[in-house]
This record gives C-alpha cells, structure tokens and sequence, in this order.
C-alpha cells in the first residue's frame, strides 16, 4: 500500500500542482486515501484548550479549504485538521497557474488568494460530519473586496461555532493585499477583541501570524495576544522571502513560499514567540515541518502542537504516520514522558 501511495504521489508531481491537489482531494472523498491504525501512544496524546489530541501532527491550513475531506485526513493518521481558509462569500482567488513547485527545494510558492466557496458551502459540509468525532478546526478569513474585515471574522465565529473544535484567525497570508496590515498592534487589539465578544462558549481561537514579521512587530503580538487573551498562536503562514533559493525554476514567482526553506525562519519566529510570552500562551508550530526530527524540533522550541502541508505533496498522505513514529522515538529516547514535557526545552525561560 505504501508503495502505492509512493507511486500516486510520483505520478501527481507530474500534473500540474492545482490540478494533482483537486484529484488528491476527489481520490480521499472516494475513500481511497491511507488508514492509519489508530494511535494510543500515551506518549504523543496531548491535553490542551479542553481538547484531546490523539497525537500532535495537524494538518495545516489551505490543504482542505472547503471542509471536504478533514475525516479523511484525521483517517490517514493526523491528530487535527484545520480546514479554510474559508471567507464570508465565495472568491475565485487569483488567476492561474498560482502554484509552483520547487522541488529542488521542496518547496511551495502560492498565491492562490483565498480561492474558496465561502461559509455557505463549508457549513453544509461541517454540518454533514457533525457527531463524528475528531478535531477540526475552522480557518477564518476576510474577503478580499470586504470594507470591514474584522467584521468577516466575527461572522466566521457567528457562523460555524459549535461545529469547529477551535478558530484560526489568519491574518497572515500574503496573498490578499492589505490582509497583513492587521497584524498591526491597534488593529490586531480590535480584530481579537471583536471576535473574542463574538464568541458565546469557550471555543479556543488561535491567531496565525507571518514569518516576516521585525522583532518590534513580534512584541507588539505577544502583548496584544496576552492582554486580550486569545487562546495561542500558529507561527507560521508562508513567507514573502526568499532567502537561499536558486534562482530559476519559479523561484522568482509572486506569492508565499512554504516547505523546507521556511523550518528555519518559521521555528525561529516560534522561538522568539516562546521568549516574548514568556511561555504563557499555547503556540503551534508550522513550516516545513518533513520529519519526526522537524516536529521534535518545533516541540523543543516552545510548540505544543506542530502542523504541516507542503511536505506532503512531496511525500504522500503516508508521511504523517512515519513522522508520529519518529516523533514518539525520538521523545523516548530523550527521557521524555509527553509531548508536554518536552515543549520549549531549548528555549530555556528566564524567571521573574
Ligand atoms: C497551496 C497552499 C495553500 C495554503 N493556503 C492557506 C490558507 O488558505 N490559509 C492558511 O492559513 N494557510 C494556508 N497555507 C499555509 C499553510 O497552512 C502553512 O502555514 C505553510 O504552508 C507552512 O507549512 P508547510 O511548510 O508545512 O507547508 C497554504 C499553503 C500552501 C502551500
């Protein structure tokens, strides 16, 4: 079965990416994508926001973006799945090709710009797998031509709560202009305090944040997310960068980059997070992540859960089963009893 997938996944690197990404999804809503036998290795269950996380491996968001496959994907042996980015109305995004592969590099260049059905359609969707089980988070973003984009987030609250485990706000993606000026320290305070009093039951909401961001930005974050007392951070979305890629094959194209290049800026931006908060707020660790080694990595340097999409374009929907193996492994043999126990161990917290 493996070598099956090995086979599919060699086969769809040859099609053009947005198209192998529809006929991956159309294959995993025939049911035809990996069973993972179900985890109970005490060592990788973790407890947080009142959840229970069989393992620590997400599936990060823009891979489902319309909720049309998480139950597939929690089968292939993630611990969670975010679906969306999904915004109040429906967006066609950005004209095509908007998806490049750099596979010298593994890695990712998007500017995909939000293409999704809107609320209406990932409502049906929630709706139809309600009562099954499973951690599923619901993406939230804004439409592009919205005059008020705090207000698509507090509908995204208003909209799919009690059918999301947890929310993301993404205010992070470089693709819709304007998006990441929310990430601004007044901004930021207005969007979170809007969407907190949106909120009726305790659903944790979660902010994901860029990987460009300069150290004053960074601390504005911290203090912003502390004081209005949202419940973590994903660090991170793509990157605008380009910092040791080749250039030539599309590694000049517009968009965000994801997959290997992004571990070491992404993780850094998590460990500077961790210092910031002083380790108070939960963080989620995302960026090409490709391994147990990259997920212990992220671990280490202050998250409680980690989260990955680009390697598995490259590697097949078997991945996240070879890295929640490593992962327990390497736990192991560190001494480490829980996933918990081991976050931020690099990054040492200085006492006040
Ligand atoms: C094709 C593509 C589409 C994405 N769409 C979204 C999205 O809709 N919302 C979002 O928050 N992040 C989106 N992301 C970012 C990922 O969720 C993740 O933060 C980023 O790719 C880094 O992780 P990775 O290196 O494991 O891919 C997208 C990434 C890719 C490659």
């Amino acid at each position: 079965m493996k070598a099956l997938y090995a086979l599919s996944s060699h086969m769809l690197r040859l099609l053009d990416p947005e198209r192998a990404h529809g006929l991956t999804i159309e294959a995993l809503q025939w049911g035809l994508g990996p069973h993972a036998p179900e985890s109970r290795d005490p060592r990788l269950a973790v407890k947080l926001f009142g959840l229970d996380f069989p393992n620590p491996i997400g599936l990060a968001a823009g891979f489902d973006k319309n909720g049309d496959v998480p139950d597939a994907m929690l089968k292939a042996g993630f611990g969670f799945a975010e679906v969306g980015t999904t915004t109040p109305r429906p967006q066609e995004g950005n004209p095509r090709p908007r998806i490049f592969r750099l596979p010298a590099h593994e890695a990712v260049i998007n500017r995909l710009g939000f293409n999704n059905k809107g609320h209406d359609a990932m409502l049906a969707r929630l709706k139809r797998r309600q009562g099954r089980g499973g951690i599923v988070g619901v993406n939230l973003g804004a439409n592009k031509d919205s005059e008020d984009r705090a207000a698509d987030y507090v509908k995204g609250i208003e909209t799919f709560e009690g059918l999301a485990s947890y929310f993301t706000i993404n205010i992070s993606s470089p693709n819709t202009p304007g998006l990441r000026a929310l990430q601004s320290r007044a901004a930021l305070e207005d969007l979170i305090t809007r969407v907190l009093s949106a909120r009726k039951s305790a659903v944790p909401v979660l902010l994901k944040i860029a990987p460009d961001l300069i150290e004053e930005e960074l601390a504005d974050i911290a203090g912003v997310c502390l004081q209005t007392g949202i419940d973590g951070i994903i660090v991170s979305n793509t990157t605008i960068a380009r910092d040791g890629l080749v250039s030539g094959a599309h590694a000049d194209e517009t968009g965000g980059l994801s997959g290997k290049p992004l571990f070491a800026p992404s993780t850094a931006v998590l460990r500077r997070m961790r210092e910031l908060t002083e380790g108070k707020l939960p963080l989620v660790g995302v960026g090409g992540v490709s391994s147990g080694r990259d997920a212990y990595a992220k671990i280490r340097a202050g998250a409680s859960l980690v989260q990955l999409y680009t390697a598995m374009t490259f590697q097949g929907p078997g991945l996240v089963q070879e890295i929640a193996c490593e992962l327990s492994a390497l736990l192991k043999a560190d001494g480490f009893a829980s996933v918990a126990e081991a976050v931020g161990a690099d990054v040492p917290l200085r006492r006040s």
